[in-house]
């Protein structure tokens, strides 16, 4: 962040503070200024080459590649707290930890992602997109495990489609094509590619390339057949490591009775509720919900002997309905569980709440409305759940008084 003379905030992508640099102003508000960064005048002793190939070639991934792992961790960490403090209003008179540290999911901040959709071009060529833009950048990304990425362009995506590669935990890749998109007529090429970018897989066929397009994941003594187009967490160690915390952060609560009761709102295949399962925790039930169906059959295959109740829908409607909680898992999309859920989940009593977020405003709105209903917060972590972008995870335990 910069100010210009007339004392406007600017935004410098490219720019790390402290820095002196040359940029350029792609973007004027009232409030405020977006500029891109030209040349590095005065470095920051945390700037690096640029690590992802296409991140320098302008593509929309590695966003952090100039910066040391280790100096992105501070920056995440200074994120999260000043969030904390600004939207969630923690502060000295709120009996929260102190601010949570932001640490790595494992030993690498390359070949970490599990996941990816790609973008085929009119010739068959297959890459990332430019950032704010529909081109293609073909040079390969830093991120993925090793082999998602090999022979892309020879699985037979039709041009105009989306590429989407999943790679198993017993190392085998499914690969599928999402059929094209119709191009939107008005919008410009931002806003198009933007939409492109968006749009869910649900609208759009899919077309199994490699593998049968069930991918096998096994987390704790669990396994799960996701679908290859089915959410799953992006980083390799994120799903052991959240289940992993899950389960300590409950442990850690004094006076759970016996026959836990458990809601996994937003639970995907059921993972994080799992975790409780492999543990010494006396979990009686759980109650898993969860909008998409694919996810839920996974859930059904993978937990059909555990004491696993599976609920299709909205968890803000289907909540209502369930028995009394004792622990509720949270783990809503970007976007929050906002204020309606989380009053719902308080106005059920459970003794504690673990909640998963992966945006930080987010996570902070979410965290200050348990505070308002009189829950108190006991253990955040941060994880580097995306290594060399600006983007991260975090989980809090919270407690009722
Ligand atoms: C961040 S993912 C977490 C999934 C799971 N906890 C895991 O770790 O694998 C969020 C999940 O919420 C689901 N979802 C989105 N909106 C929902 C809603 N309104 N009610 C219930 N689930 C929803 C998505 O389909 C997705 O599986």
């Amino acid at each position: 962040m910069a100010h210009a003379d007339d004392g406007r905030v600017v935004f410098v992508a490219g720019a790390l503070p402290g820095e002196r640099v040359r940029a350029r102003i792609d973007e004027q508000k009232a409030a405020f200024a977006r500029a891109v960064t030209l040349e590095v005048l005065d470095a920051s002793p945390h700037r690096i080459d640029p690590s992802c190939p296409a991140s320098a070639a302008g593509a929309g991934c590695c966003d952090l590649s100039y910066v040391s792992a280790e100096y992105a961790r501070e920056l995440h960490a200074g994120v999260l707290a000043d969030v904390l403090t600004r939207l969630g209003r923690f502060g000295p008179d709120d009996p929260a930890p102190a601010a949570p540290t932001v640490t790595a999911l494992g030993p690498d901040a390359d070949g970490w992602r599990v996941r990816t959709r790609l973008a085929v071009g009119a010739d068959g060529a297959v890459g990332l997109r430019e950032r704010g833009s529909s081109d293609l950048i073909t040079t390969p990304c830093v991120a993925p495990v090793d082999g998602l990425l090999a022979g892309a362009a020879a699985l037979g995506a039709v041009p105009g489609s989306e590429l989407v590669l999943a790679m198993g935990s017993d190392g085998r890749r499914h690969a599928a094509q999402l059929s094209p998109v119709a191009r939107p007529r008005r919008g410009g090429r931002r806003a198009s590619a933007q939409r492109a970018r968006h749009s869910a897989g649900r609208d759009r066929t899919t077309r199994v390339l490699e593998g049968d397009g069930a991918v096998t994941q096994t987390v704790g003594g669990h396994t799960w057949s996701i679908p290859v187009t089915g959410f799953w967490q992006a980083h390799r160690s994120a799903p052991a490591t959240y289940a992993e915390t899950v389960r300590r952060y409950v442990g850690a609560v004094d006076g759970l009775p016996a026959g836990l009761r458990v809601w996994d709102l937003y639970g995907g295949a059921g993972v994080l509720g799992a975790g409780l399962l492999d543990g010494a925790l006396p979990v009686a039930h759980i109650d898993l919900v969860e909008t998409d169906p694919g996810a839920l059959a996974a859930a059904a295959d993978a937990l059909g002997d555990a004491p696993v109740t599976a609920h299709r829908g909205d968890s803000a409607a289907v909540i209502g309905g369930l028995s009394t909680p004792d622990v509720v898992i949270v783990d809503p999309p970007r976007r929050g569980a906002g204020a309606a859920v989380v009053a719902a989940i308080a106005a059920a009593q459970p003794r504690a709440v673990v909640h998963v977020g992966c945006d930080a405003a987010a996570f902070a709105r979410d965290l200050r409305d348990y505070v308002t209903h009189g829950y108190r917060v006991t253990a955040w972590q941060g994880f580097d759940a995306f290594p060399r972008t600006r983007h991260m995870e975090a989980i809090a335990l919270l407690e009722s008084p």
